[in-house]
């Protein structure tokens, strides 16, 4: 089993009962006791003196799974058969598959979809390649790319670890936008060994969406590709989390009655996400925004060996504050954290300003957790799919890529990830803001539409889009 503290709120325990010594209430108040919750049971066999079943059992993320197994082995008359775990189990053999869009029945379908007819297709694209993305996959398909350097917040754990929070993307682009994606995790964490990857493997897709590379070299890979390439690039650890976080804040200002431009904002985590939340909110009108790394504050007059560093020590933090997270967070009205988990505490909280706004982004343990600030904080978020308000690019980059691909855009510019903000924003009404709803679901069905609707006008009108869908036309 994986670390049960990550992943495991859910487990299937089989168990065999020897009911002549045992009855299955005092097997549940043992569970129950070591902190599990049993919410079914199927019975896989049963005899006189013998029963088999499956416990599936919930767990909080504080309660030790080794604490039921264990509990569950010393009782007398109960064996541990198997445990598994359904997260684990939904991972078997991956999480998505190729699908032929018409089945293959005769040799008439083979020779159109192979040789020797699909030549004909080729010959057309090799005269015209813009055929390519009316005859191929190219349309509709995005390519999702990582190198496992900083994955989540589980840092550089390489390509092959990656792959389940890639193919997790991937089924989030299908499930929420229709687009097709294909997760590639490269064995390479060189900048020019990526690059030089990503333009070979181009042809295929119509659009690149990195995932979970690691800064400084992030910027450049993306800096590069979108100079390089002629399909949109995109950084969503980047531009994803900053458009959604833009749209969060957006909201959050409203509930607590504060203007964009008199805000005091802090920002754990200057890397890739940290960088690209500060480079909206300043071009939203922030003032204010102090960084905060692993070093203490960004601030001009220190010296950075990293260029993007230099560049946020230039653009940020306007009265120079030095000092650590703990000091600087002191009267900020807002801390966004992109950083690492549960480097946030209480007592911080209780130092920023009235009505603070906490949105502890870090995954998939947050920088602190709701619950030990909900009764001090105005508004709080995480990037979790399991709390109220998630500020996760999930939000963002099944919407922005329907827009770019539909429009064919050569690039994802600055005016359609602000007008991708705003369409989340406005996804929720006044009347229905409130501290836990200050941003949609990823299951409300209008967002996807709306930032596709939103992106491909913003599209048009700085003049990316190659193609105008019809009922722009
Ligand atoms: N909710 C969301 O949509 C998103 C959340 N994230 C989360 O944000 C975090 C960072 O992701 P990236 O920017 O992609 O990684 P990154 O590796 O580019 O940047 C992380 C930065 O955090 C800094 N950091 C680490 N521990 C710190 C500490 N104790 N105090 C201050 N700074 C610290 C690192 O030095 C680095 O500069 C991860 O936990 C990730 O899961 C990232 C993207 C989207
Ligand atoms: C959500 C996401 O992309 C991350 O945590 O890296
Ligand atoms: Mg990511």
């Amino acid at each position: 089993m994986g670390n049960t503290r990550l992943g495991g709120k859910s487990i299937i325990l089989r168990l065999e009962i020897q009911t002549d010594m045992i009855n299955f209430g005092q097997v549940a108040s043992v569970i129950f006791a070591a902190g599990g919750d049993i919410v079914a049971i199927d019975v896989i066999q049963t005899s006189r003196n013998m029963t088999v079943r499956d416990l599936t059992i919930t767990v909080t993320d504080s309660v030790d799974i080794g604490i039921i197994t264990e509990a569950v082995k010393n009782m007398e008359g109960v064996r541990l058969i198997n445990i598994s775990d359904r997260t684990f189990l939904l991972h078997l053999g991956g999480k998505i598959e190729t699908q032929p869009k018409t089945p293959i029945q005769n040799r008439d379908d083979l020779s159109r979809v192979y040789t020797p007819d699909v030549a004909r297709v080729c010959m057309a694209i090799h005269e015209e390649p813009d055929k390519a993305y009316s005859l191929t996959v190219k349309r509709n398909t995005v390519a999702v790319v990582s190198d496992g350097s900083a994955v989540l917040g589980l840092g550089n754990i390489g390509p092959y670890a990656a792959m389940p929070v890639m193919e997790g993307k991937s089924m989030l682009f299908k499930q929420f936008g229709g687009v097709d994606s294909f997760p590639i995790c490269l064995n390479t964490q060189d900048t020019e060994e990526i690059i030089a990857a990503v333009k070979a493997i181009a042809p295929a897709f119509g659009g690149i969406n990195l995932e979970d590379i690691s800064s400084p070299r992030c910027f450049e890979i993306e800096e590069r590709l979108r100079k390089e390439l002629d399909i949109p690039v995109f950084h969503d650890d980047q531009h994803g989390t900053a458009v959604v976080l833009y749209a969060a804040l957006i909201n959050a200002l409203k509930l607590v009655g504060k203007s964009i431009g008199s805000i005091k904002v802090v920002v754990c985590g200057i890397g890739a996400a940290g960088i690209a939340c500060s480079k909206i909110l300043l071009s939203a009108g922030v003032k204010n925004i102090i960084g905060v790394d692993k070093m203490g504050a960004i601030a001009a007059g220190n010296q950075y060996e990293n260029r993007m560093l230099q560049w946020y020590a230039e653009h940020t933090n306007p009265e120079r504050v030095q000092g650590t997270l703990r000091e600087v967070i002191h009267g900020a009205d807002v801390f966004i954290g992109v950083s690492a988990g549960g480097i946030l505490s209480r007592e911080d909280v209780g130092h920023m300003a009235d009505q603070p706004i906490v949105f502890a982004m870090a995954n998939p343990v947050p920088e602190i957790r709701p619950e030990e600030i909900e009764d001090i904080a105005a508004v709080i978020a995480t990037g979790r799919s399991d709390y109220p308000n998630q500020i996760n690019n999930v939000l963002c980059f099944p919407g922005i890529f329907r827009g770019a691909l539909d429009c064919r855009a050569s690039e994802i510019n600055e005016e359609m990830k602000l007008a991708a903000a705003e369409a989340i924003a406005s996804a929720i009404s006044e009347e229905e803001l409130n501290p836990l709803y200050i941003i949609p679901s990823v299951f409300n069905q209008q967002v996807v539409k709306a930032i596709r609707d939103k992106v491909v006008q913003a599209a048009i009108r700085s003049g990316v889009a190659r193609r105008i869908p019809r009922e722009y036309r």
